[in-house]
């Protein structure tokens, strides 16, 4: 049976206050581990442009991680999202330390005048997540409607706290399941409805 929206609201709620209230040391705990494990994730892949996130509402921070990895080796590129004025996908522009930023729609702070980026792998945080890589956001469809809209697809790596597992999260038609998955229990590949192993 398909949850209704309010569920799916109702849910996403709960998930993003259980992850706020998350006690500091063990969210320093589990970021390191998860920084840990991205840093073999992104040299395994050998991308050289990633797309991530500003962390928001108790979201993983990244940024020390991807900062590490930015310098470890000439070429590479980090980009965040700017979130687009009409209903679209989102945009990815350059992003470094010293960028200048400022805070979009949703007080997210978000690079201003930067050149665009087309990310090869997006680090997608999530609010839910399940084995198969369906997630759920902030209900805004911004995730979904970028995916459908790069061409190439780029790897996503749904990333997150495991107090943010579901047994299984609703898929609806538009959902495009996550390659993988990085949590503080290290990184997996999603299971494939088909039985693979993705990606
Ligand atoms: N850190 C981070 N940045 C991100 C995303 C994300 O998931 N995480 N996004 C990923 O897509 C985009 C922003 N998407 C968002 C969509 C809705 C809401 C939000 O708070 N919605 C309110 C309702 C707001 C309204 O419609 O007036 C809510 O849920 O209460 C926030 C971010 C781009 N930047
Ligand atoms: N590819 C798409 N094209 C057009 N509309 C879409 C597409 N993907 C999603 N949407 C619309 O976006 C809305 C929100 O989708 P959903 O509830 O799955 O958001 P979410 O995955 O939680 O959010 P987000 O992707 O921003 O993190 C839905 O009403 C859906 O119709």
């Amino acid at each position: 049976m398909q949850a209704s929206s309010s569920d799916r609201s109702k849910l996403r709620k709960t998930l993003i206050a259980r992850r706020e209230a998350l006690p500091d040391a063990l969210r320093m705990q589990h970021t390191a581990a998860i920084h840990a494990a991205l840093r073999p994730l992104l040299e395994g892949l050998a991308v050289s442009r990633v797309g991530f996130c500003w962390p928001y509402r108790g979201e993983v921070d990244l940024r020390p991680a991807l900062l590490a990895w930015l310098a470890a080796a000439p070429r590479r590129l980090l980009a965040l999202p700017v979130v687009p004025d009409q209903v679209g996908a989102l945009e990815f522009r350059h992003w470094f330390s010293d960028t200048p930023l400022a805070s979009d729609r949703f007080g997210i702070p978000a690079p201003i005048g930067t050149p665009r980026v087309e990310p090869e792998l997006l680090l997608v945080p999530v609010n839910g997540f399940d084995a198969r890589g369906y997630r759920l956001g902030y209900g805004g469809g911004f995730f979904d409607r970028t995916l459908a809209a790069l061409q190439p697809a780029p790897i996503t790596v749904g990333v997150g706290f495991e107090l943010s597992r579901l047994t299984q999260v609703d898929a609806q038609a538009h959902d495009r399941p996550l390659d993988w998955i990085l949590t503080e229990d290290g990184c997996q590949p999603c299971q494939r409805e088909d039985g693979g192993i993705a990606p």
